[in-house]
């Protein structure tokens, strides 16, 4: 029988259960089994399980398919790792009540699919017979096969169990693995969330680009494409510019035009960019650039209004604008996504009481996640200097960001005045040049408040509370 009951008994060495036979767990899976590990599998429409195995071909040896939960967790060895690779939500939750009672205090289940920290921290309070852990993975279905990036949430004792099992299947950064026990309960699960923060922000601004280079420019996509190539050699190298470059040279067989310009401009989301700006804005950060992304997404899918609107106010000038300073003013952009992304796991972390290593975070981006870069690894070793500085102000960071700021505010200046849409990078010039404000306007906002509403304000040159005769 190609689908093998499963191995019911105690004392069988299957280390690891995998839940879930999608794009994600049947990648994760096959990784493992690749890796020496015994696993089991299961999944919610049984019939997805003998095609699994077949596909595994030769690792279908290390592979428990069991069609039933009740044998695919007594297969398990004690205490169990069952890893849920399924969507967050309603899902997770009607799976974490499944297999409750099937559980021991020692077990350990993961929910390794994108989920809203806040409710893997009312999952890991809630969870009663078992231990519960939030788990980002990074890397789409080409890292989950072949080593993706793994931000771990939960307890140490799960830690304790899962540290043997995903180092053999992360993505190695010069032999280290990029995968750490970021912090406890829902940390995993926010630390994965900025990164798919950061993920929109350097895509968005990559997009901007591109947008200049085609509306203001009057390039085609092949050439944006080959400059792309070209970038991801020097600063800018990453999977994302990379992958760019890629996108930009395929045809579409049908229309014999590039395919990118018959791709409909309108841009999916599934909410983790938008949960990066929800968090930051609740832990008083501003995460701008990022919510340009997200905004500019949420504009996208707005094609209607925006071509009723193109006729209504129209105009967008030509610019000319070299590849060398396009280049450094998306480093720009990119150091700032970046930092906004850092402040807000800073901010997190103190809330939270996570203790966030941020220049260990910045590690296991390097090899396996979506915004892998040349980068982050220059970031890592500033950040872990000096760790208790805004990141901003690390050491090194100056010489770092400040010799592209020109290119940038050449760039954001520039397509502004042609009308040509930039938010992403313009906001991160914006609150660059706000951080860096010495003397701010805050001091006209207070007396605002004051005027209207009795707030009060501090004064420079004396102590205490004051309030202002308005008139
Ligand atoms: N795709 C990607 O690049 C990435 C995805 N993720 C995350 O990984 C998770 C899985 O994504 P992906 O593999 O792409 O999704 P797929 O749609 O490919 O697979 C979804 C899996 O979940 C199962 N499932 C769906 N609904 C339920 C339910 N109510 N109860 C139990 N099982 C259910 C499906 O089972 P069935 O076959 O029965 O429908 C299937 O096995 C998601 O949380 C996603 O956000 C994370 C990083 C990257
Ligand atoms: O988690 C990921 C990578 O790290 C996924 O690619 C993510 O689902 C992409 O998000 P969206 O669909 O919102 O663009």
């Amino acid at each position: 029988m190609a689908q093998q009951q499963a191995e019911a008994s105690a004392g069988t060495q299957v280390q690891v259960g995998v839940y879930g036979l999608g794009t994600m767990g049947s990648a994760l899976a096959l990784n493992l089994a690749d890796k020496g590990i015994r696993i089991a599998v299961s999944n919610r429409e049984a019939d997805w399980i003998d095609p699994f195995l077949e596909e595994a071909g030769p690792l279908s040896s290390r592979i428990t398919g069991a069609a039933d939960l009740g044998n695919f967790v007594a297969a398990l060895a004690s205490p169990r790792v069952i890893i849920l690779m399924i969507p967050s939500g309603a899902p997770v939750d009607d799976m974490l009540a499944q297999l409750s009672p099937l559980l021991n205090p020692d077990d350990t289940v993961v929910d390794a699919g994108n989920a809203d920290f806040n409710e893997t921290r009312r999952r890991t309070a809630q969870a009663k017979t078992f231990h519960f852990v939030g788990m980002g993975v990074s890397g789409g279905e080409e890292g989950a096969r072949h080593g993706p990036s793994m931000m771990v949430g939960g307890s140490d004792h799960s830690w304790q169990q899962l540290q043997p099992i995903l180092e053999p299947i992360a993505a190695e950064f010069q032999g280290d693995p990029c995968v750490a026990h970021v912090g406890t309960d829902g940390a995993g699960h926010f630390v994965k969330t900025v990164h798919n923060g950061i993920e929109y922000a350097d895509m968005q601004m990559i997009a901007e680009v591109y947008g200049v280079l085609r509306d203001g420019q009057g390039w085609e996509a092949p050439q944006i494409g080959a400059l792309f190539a070209n970038w991801s050699a020097g600063k800018l190298a990453s999977f994302l510019v990379e992958t760019t470059a890629k996108v930009l040279h395929v045809t579409d067989t049908d229309s014999g035009k590039p395919l990118v310009d018959v791709i409909r401009d309108q841009a999916g989301q599934k909410g983790t960019g938008r949960w990066t700006v929800i968090e930051a804005l609740k832990l008083g950060q501003s995460a701008s650039a990022i919510e340009a992304a997200v905004g500019a997404r949420a504009w996208s899918s707005a094609k209607s209004a925006r071509l009723a609107a193109a006729t209504q106010f129209p105009g967008v000038g030509q610019v000319e604008l070299d590849p060398a300073t396009l280049e450094n003013a998306l480093f720009a952009g990119r150091v700032l996504a970046h930092l906004q992304g850092f402040e807000v796991l800073r901010a997190a972390s103190a809330e939270f009481d996570w203790s966030l290593d941020l220049a260990r975070i910045a590690e296991i981006w390097r090899a396996g996640c979506i915004i892998r870069s040349s980068l982050l690894d220059e970031l890592a070793p500033l950040l872990r200097k000096t760790p208790q500085r805004p990141v901003l102000l690390a050491d090194g960071m100056a010489e770092l960001l400040a010799p592209a700021i020109p290119a940038l505010r050449q760039v954001v200046g520039t397509a502004v005045a042609a009308g040509l849409p930039v938010p992403a990078l313009s906001a991160g010039l914006a609150w660059f040049d706000t951080a860096r404000q010495g003397t701010g306007t805050a001091n006209l906002i207070q007396a605002q408040r004051d005027a209207f509403g009795v707030h009060g304000f501090e004064r420079m040159d004396m102590p205490g509370k004051h309030h202002g005769d308005w008139g």
